[in-house]
């Protein structure tokens, strides 16, 4: 089986002036939720659209589960469950309506799989009620339950989480994370604010301006969002001598400036701080930090403005 549901390379779009994406080489692993972050005209909506077939790219390849071929590639396409921009939802018919009018359009035989659909995304109790009627969240839902539809193994999801509250966020997470785990779909997943898909997301791509800028694991993100205690004393060099030998950590950098950042003894500041007191240290500063997510994300495309 291949191990990537998609890939790919220097994948490049102009639109008349615009240079949507530039040289994109991207790679979304088999049971992977990826999280495509950037912000927005960042080039997300256009990577999906290219991935799935809804525009063409000026230059560059797509593989999609190891095929690239222009046949080969329609018919991959058909592994994917899609949900970029609104689907068409019918205001005045139920969620069962909707999804029956779009397993109709889309040719998927058999009503059994709307009710599991619809079991599966939580709408299965809103019976009567029309999707004019819905709130946000559970609008979000439906356009979910249209992608599922034909039992996608990969899910593309253009910011399902916008302009959702607090608890349509997390709901919609638990349920995107419940698809994954339990029945093993790929989820490629876009959003503006990185803290949203923060411990959701497997992997993660940032992009900006149409470029990729970086991709990394959750466990190389989180490593990059560590938690440190800043320290600033009178002499570093002997800070640093105090920390190796008093508190055995090595787990610490000192920058240029001669500020410290320990990246150990973080539950136990106060026995950091007696010791460097107790060497005769003068003590400037000392805090806890951590770079958050959202920092991180903007220190990383600010960089690359
Ligand atoms: N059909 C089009 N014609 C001309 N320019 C386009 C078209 N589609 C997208 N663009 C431009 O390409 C760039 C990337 O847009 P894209 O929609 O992919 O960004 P995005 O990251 O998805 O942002 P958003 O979250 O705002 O949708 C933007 O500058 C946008 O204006």
């Amino acid at each position: 089986m291949n191990e990537y549901v998609l890939r790919t390379r220097r994948l490049t779009k102009k639109y008349k002036n615009q240079l949507a994406l530039d040289d994109v080489s991207l790679n979304i692993r088999r049971g992977s939720i990826y999280g495509f972050i950037g912000q927005n005209g960042a080039g997300k909506s256009t990577l999906m659209k290219l991935a799935t077939g809804m525009a063409f790219p000026t230059s560059g390849t797509i593989e999609l589960f190891g095929e690239s071929g222009e046949k080969e590639l329609v018919r991959a396409r058909r592994r994917m469950g899609i949900a970029i921009e609104q689907p068409a939802l019918f205001p005045q018919l139920t969620a069962k309506e909707n999804l029956e009018i779009h397993r109709l359009q889309r040719g998927i035989p058999g009503m059994e799989g709307i009710k599991k659909t619809l079991e599966l995304v939580g709408l299965e109790g809103t019976g009567m009620k029309k999707a004019r009627n819905f709130s946000l969240g559970m609008k979000q839902r439906l356009a979910l339950a249209v992608a599922l539809l034909g039992d996608p193994e990969f899910l593309v999801l253009d910011e399902p989480t916008n302009g959702l509250d607090p608890v349509g966020v997390v709901e919609m997470r638990d349920l995107l994370r419940r698809l994954n785990r339990e029945i093993g779909i790929t989820i490629l997943i876009s959003s503006h604010i990185l803290s949203e898909l923060h411990l959701l997301a497997t992997h993660y791509g940032i992009i900006h301006k149409g470029r990729l800028l970086e991709e990394l694991t959750l466990d190389e993100l989180q490593r990059k969002c560590r938690q440190y205690i800043r320290i600033k004393v009178d002499s570093p060099q002997r800070a640093a001598a105090v920390l190796e030998r008093e508190l055995a950590t090595t787990e610490f950098e000192v920058l240029p400036d001669g500020t410290i950042q320990l990246f150990e003894h973080l539950e136990h500041p106060s026995r950091v701080s007696g010791a460097l007191a107790e060497a005769g240290l003068a003590i400037e500063q000392f805090m806890p930090m951590g770079e958050a997510l959202e920092s991180y994300f903007t220190k990383r495309i600010g960089g690359e403005a």
